[in-house]
C-alpha cells in the first residue's frame, strides 16, 4: 500500500486505506475468502479476530458500540421471529461477492418477500 497517496486527518489517521485492514488480505487473515466466524471467538488460539475493530478503540472509539450491538441482535431477532420470509422466484440465493472500495458486496442483491407472522396479527391490527 506504499504507493497510495496519504494525508493525515484531523484525528491523526492516514485518510487512505493504510490504517484499515483489507478484509481479504491473506497477510492478515488465514484463508481470507472462507466464511470462518470462529476466527472471532474469544480466547481463540492466535486471536486473529482481535485485529478486526469495527468500532475503533480507545479515547475516540465509537461511543455507540454497546447500543449498536444490542440493536443489531434485537433487530435481527425481530426480523426472524415476527416475520415470515420467502424467496423470490424460488431460486437458490446467489452468494457471489464483489469487492468495491474495500467493501464486500453481494454481486446480485438479495430479494425476499416478507409478511408479519401469525403471532404478529394481533399486535399489528
Ligand atoms: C454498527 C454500528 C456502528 C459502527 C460499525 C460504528 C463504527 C464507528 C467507528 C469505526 C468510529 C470511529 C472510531 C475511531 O475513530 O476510533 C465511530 C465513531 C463514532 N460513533 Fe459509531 N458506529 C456504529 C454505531 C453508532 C451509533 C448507534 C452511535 C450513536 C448512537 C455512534 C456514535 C458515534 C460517535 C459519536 C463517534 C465519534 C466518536 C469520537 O470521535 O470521539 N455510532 N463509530
Amino acid at each position: 500500500m506504499g504507493n497510495v497517496a496519504s494525508s493525515k486527518s484531523s484525528r491523526g489517521f492516514n485518510t487512505n486505506t493504510e490504517w484499515r485492514l483489507n478484509v481479504m488480505d491473506p497477510k492478515a487473515w488465514s484463508e481470507p475468502t472462507i466464511f470462518k466466524p470462529e476466527r472471532f471467538e474469544k480466547d481463540r488460539k492466535g486471536n486473529e479476530g482481535l485485529q478486526w475493530m469495527p468500532f475503533g478503540v480507545g479515547r475516540r472509539g465509537c461511543p455507540g458500540e454497546g447500543f449498536a450491538k444490542r440493536m443489531l441482535g434485537l433487530m435481527l431477532g425481530i426480523l426472524i421471529q415476527c416475520f415470515d420470509w420467502e424467496q423470490v422466484g424460488g431460486e437458490m440465493v446467489d452468494m457471489t461477492t464483489i469487492m468495491e472500495r474495500d467493501f464486500i458486496l453481494k454481486a446480485k442483491p438479495l430479494e425476499a418477500m416478507y409478511m408479519p407472522s401469525k403471532s404478529m396479527f394481533n399486535v399489528l391490527s
